[in-house]
């Protein structure tokens, strides 16, 4: 399974130390957690970060996974590829034209993503299971680091492995996921694991990142 830190709850004095120290851990993905104040009920950052992060990102060969809480993000995800954003994933409950954002995005030559909060139900994705490069199931409602995941998501984690199949389709589980939850998600089929304030929190980053692999080898993940 795949580690994405979410560098929300990280040090932002710090932030390009601790992306280091995360990537010298070995993880794959950087997540960036972009919020408007609309469709969530916080604000973070926008394009700018995504820029200054790029060079870092290339240093490691790490991948700039942008999660987009925003109403419309059409209007932005020119701005965002042109950062030098990998993926973009856009909500399915910002837009009601989730097909042509995720359109815009493959034809901006970046890797698309679609995602849902934890009420939405998978109906609402399942005509762009092919259409794109990954699914988010949000574990937490959207807008905050470090709540607690939602147990009962899981479910929906699993009905959506079974929907994909062998197709390939990353499942990314995001929110509350902790050494005590991430083998349940991996159970459950999920193939890339956003870790936030399990990742930049009181414990050293490279300790943080080893007690995730740890509870990961106690379970195999399924995909
Ligand atoms: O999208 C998000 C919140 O909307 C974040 O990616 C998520 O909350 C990660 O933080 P943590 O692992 O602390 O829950
Ligand atoms: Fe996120």
């Amino acid at each position: 399974m795949r580690l994405a830190p979410s560098i929300l709850t990280a040090d932002f004095t710090r932030l390009g130390e601790q992306i280091a120290a995360a990537c010298d851990a070995g993880i794959d993905w950087i997540h960036l957690d972009v919020m408007d104040g609309r469709f969530v009920p916080n604000i973070s950052f926008g394009p700018l970060v995504v820029r200054a992060l790029r060079p870092l990102a290339d240093r490691y060969g790490a991948m700039l996974d942008t999660h987009l809480m925003i109403v419309e993000p059409e209007r932005y995800v020119a701005d965002f590829a042109a950062a030098g954003a990998d993926l973009i994933t856009v909500h399915a409950e910002a837009t009601p034209h989730v097909h042509r954002a995720v359109q815009m995005i493959h034809d901006l030559g970046k890797k698309a993503g679609v995602a849902i909060n934890p009420a939405t139900p998978l109906s609402m994705i399942e005509e762009m299971i092919d259409q794109v490069e990954l699914i988010l199931l949000m574990t937490v409602n959207p807008g905050f680091g470090g709540q607690t995941l939602i147990p009962s998501v899981l479910g929906k984690v699993q009905r959506l492995a079974a929907l994909v199949g062998d197709r390939p389709v990353e499942i990314m589980v995001d929110g509350g996921v902790h050494p005590s939850t991430i083998a349940a998600c991996a159970a459950a089929g999920a193939t890339v694991a956003v870790v936030g304030s399990a990742v930049f929190g009181p414990q050293p980053i490279p300790d943080a990142i080893a007690a995730l692999r740890a509870a990961l080898a106690e379970a195999p993940p399924v995909r």
